[in-house]
């Protein structure tokens, strides 16, 4: 990745790899995540982000390569790295015999955070993520609350990166904007670098940048706004009674830019309303819909994996790769 400003970085790594027995999980992996931006690790299953991201918190031992985060270095100084990362990952953390107040001092506690803080600090992230008033043990709370409170557990210590590993699986829209609400508040209030992997379009669309991994490598990377116009004008996304069938001819007869997956065949083409009348008079597929869209994150990640974000979070489908045949 070239980040060629003097900006001060939160992750580094070169040639970062890990193996497990002779599968290679990430390969050589060359990232620059810059101080405060809010950074988004996307890719399907399998693809290396979790490997990643315990190299990145010292949790795993990287095969070959470097790895600096918050200025640290993980292989030689990883406890100063753990001191300076906070870490919320998908299982659930938090004690759920204690209330909400006893699990930040706990955490505090552990990572010595001064005795003469820990009320200012846990009073203020309680208010800040909205559980201020909630004196039950955790085993009571909802799962967005939970979520909050992990949130406000892993600043306890003022970390400088946070990890944040689908932040919000599992919760409701509803709770799914109040975690953003609150990250966004967060990150007016003090300065912190948000890393994080997630399988929601809306949350990726959210990103300064975006690295797209897929099987251990990076396939795509840039801000949601130059990933989206490196695909094109438009995408006409088309139902019909043999999606692959269609797909196929559209790429041999026609050379356009094609993508099938479960939900469709996408063609990548400047000018999608011109296209729409040839589309339907040259196809003897009976066509269900049409529609026509600027291209959003998940066409890039359907361009790049063969996959949507979303589908990319369930099991491996067997979507067909785009291709550019002209
Ligand atoms: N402990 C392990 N032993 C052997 N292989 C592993 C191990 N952990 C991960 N892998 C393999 O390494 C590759 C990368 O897995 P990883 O979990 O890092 O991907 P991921 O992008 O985080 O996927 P997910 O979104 O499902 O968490 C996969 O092929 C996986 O099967």
């Amino acid at each position: 990745m070239n980040v060629t400003t003097t900006v001060p970085l939160a992750v580094r790594t070169r040639g970062l790899r890990r193996t497990y027995g002779e599968r290679t999980a990430v390969h050589g992996l060359d990232l620059a995540v810059p101080e405060g931006e809010t950074f988004g690790f996307l890719g399907p299953n399998g693809a290396g982000k979790s490997t990643t991201i315990a190299m990145l918190c010292t949790l795993l031992r990287p095969t070959a390569g470097t790895a600096e985060v918050a200025g640290a270095d993980v292989r030689r100084t990883p406890w100063e790295v753990r001191r300076r990362i906070g870490v919320v990952f998908q299982e659930p953390t938090v004690d759920r015999d204690l209330t909400a107040e006893e699990n930040l001092r706990l955490h505090a506690e552990l990572y010595g955070v001064p005795r003469r803080e820990l009320r200012s600090r846990s009073r203020y992230l309680l208010g800040l993520l909205g559980l201020d008033r909630v004196g039950t043990p955790v085993g009571a709370f909802s799962g967005g609350m939970r979520r909050r409170l992990e949130l406000a557990r892993s600043l306890m210590h003022r970390p400088r990166v946070l990890f944040l590993d689908e932040p919000t699986v599992g919760l409701d829209p509803q709770s799914r904007a109040a975690i953003w609400e609150h990250l966004h508040g967060l990150r007016e209030q003090q300065p912190v670098t948000l890393f994080l992997t997630t399988h929601h379009m809306e949350e990726a669309e959210r990103c300064d940048r975006i690295v797209v991994m897929d099987q251990g490598r990076v396939v795509a990377q840039g801000t949601p706004r130059q990933l989206k116009a490196e695909l094109g004008a438009d995408v006409v996304h088309l139902r019909t009674a043999d999606d692959r069938g269609v797909a196929a001819t559209l790429r041999a007869e026609a050379g356009l830019d094609v993508g099938c997956g479960p939900d469709g065949v996408r063609v990548s083409v400047a000018d999608g309303a011109a296209l729409v009348p040839r589309l339907c008079a040259g196809l003897t597929t009976p066509v269900y819909s049409v529609t026509v869209t600027r291209p959003s994150l998940d066409d890039v990640f359907l361009h790049h994996t063969g996959r949507t974000i979303r589908d990319a979070g369930a099991a491996p489908a067997s979507a067909e790769v785009s291709a550019v045949t002209s």
